[in-house]
């Protein structure tokens, strides 16, 4: 059918893109990616500062989601707390999937690997950031899927469960009518990206995990992560 993109849809999407590129991690705190000498220790204090970065780039992206600051106040806390990993796992993931020069890619992929971290988590983290670098993602659908796993209305403690739903199927048809028109050889490349969804899912359950086997060997998070993890 003859999909078009409304006026409102189109101003949707550049709100949402420009918050998306506006609030990124600081190049002093990527830089040190590339810099720190490589150890377990270093490496998971290198992600951990990075984490808290991205969490922060993360709450002022969505006070920039049409409709996110009109939610209940309490609400809003619940979709940050219960996004936020899946949000860091597209953003690591997109950064891992881009072609960058600045040999980020490998490095990153090295401090992960060699965080602390347990094997059994390696495999299903590193085919997720494999199957998200297959699908070559444009901007606005990096953008648009992250707030779309920002808005889901089922996160624990969420009061005004339609009100989140509205938001998210607003946001579900913007993406749906820009997957026709953006990968039009591809008819089926909507229900993959919202097939990466629920691989985020699974992801953030073993991270539950992860979180756990780390502290029990006394990693240390900081105060805003520790807060929204529910750590310690
Ligand atoms: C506390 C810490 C040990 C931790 O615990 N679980 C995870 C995690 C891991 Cl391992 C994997 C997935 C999700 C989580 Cl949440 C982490 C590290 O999480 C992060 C979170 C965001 C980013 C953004 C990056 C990044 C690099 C270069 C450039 C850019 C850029 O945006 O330009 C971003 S790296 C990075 C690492």
């Amino acid at each position: 059918e003859k999909v078009e993109i409304t006026k409102e849809q189109r101003a949707l999407i550049k709100a949402i893109l420009d918050a998306y590129n506006r609030h990124q991690i600081p190049q002093d705190v990527t830089k040190k990616l590339l810099q720190e000498q490589y150890s377990a220790e270093e490496n998971f204090l290198l992600l951990t500062e990075v984490a808290t970065s991205q969490v922060q780039v993360l709450v002022e992206f969505t006070k920039n989601i049409p409709g996110f600051l009109s939610l209940d106040r309490e609400d809003q806390i619940a979709l940050l707390k219960g996004s936020a990993v899946e949000a860091m796992f597209l953003r690591s993931a997109q950064v891992l999937s881009k072609k960058m020069p600045s040999g980020h890619i490998e490095v990153l992929e090295e401090r992960i690997r060699k965080s602390g971290m347990s094997e059994e988590f390696m495999t299903p983290m590193f085919n997720f950031y494999k199957s998200i670098g297959e699908l070559h993602m444009t901007q606005e659908e990096q953008a648009i899927l992250t707030t779309i796993t920002i808005l889901t209305p089922d996160r624990p403690y969420v009061k005004s469960h339609e009100a989140v739903e509205r938001l998210q199927e607003t946001m579900l048809e913007v993406l749906r009518k820009l997957c026709v028109l953006q990968h039009p050889q591809e008819p089926q490349y909507f229900a993959r990206l919202l097939g990466r969804l629920t691989e985020l899912r699974t992801l953030h359950h073993y991270h539950a995990e992860m979180l756990t086997s780390w502290k029990t060997n006394d990693h240390k998070f900081t105060p805003l992560l520790c807060e929204i993890w529910d750590v310690q």
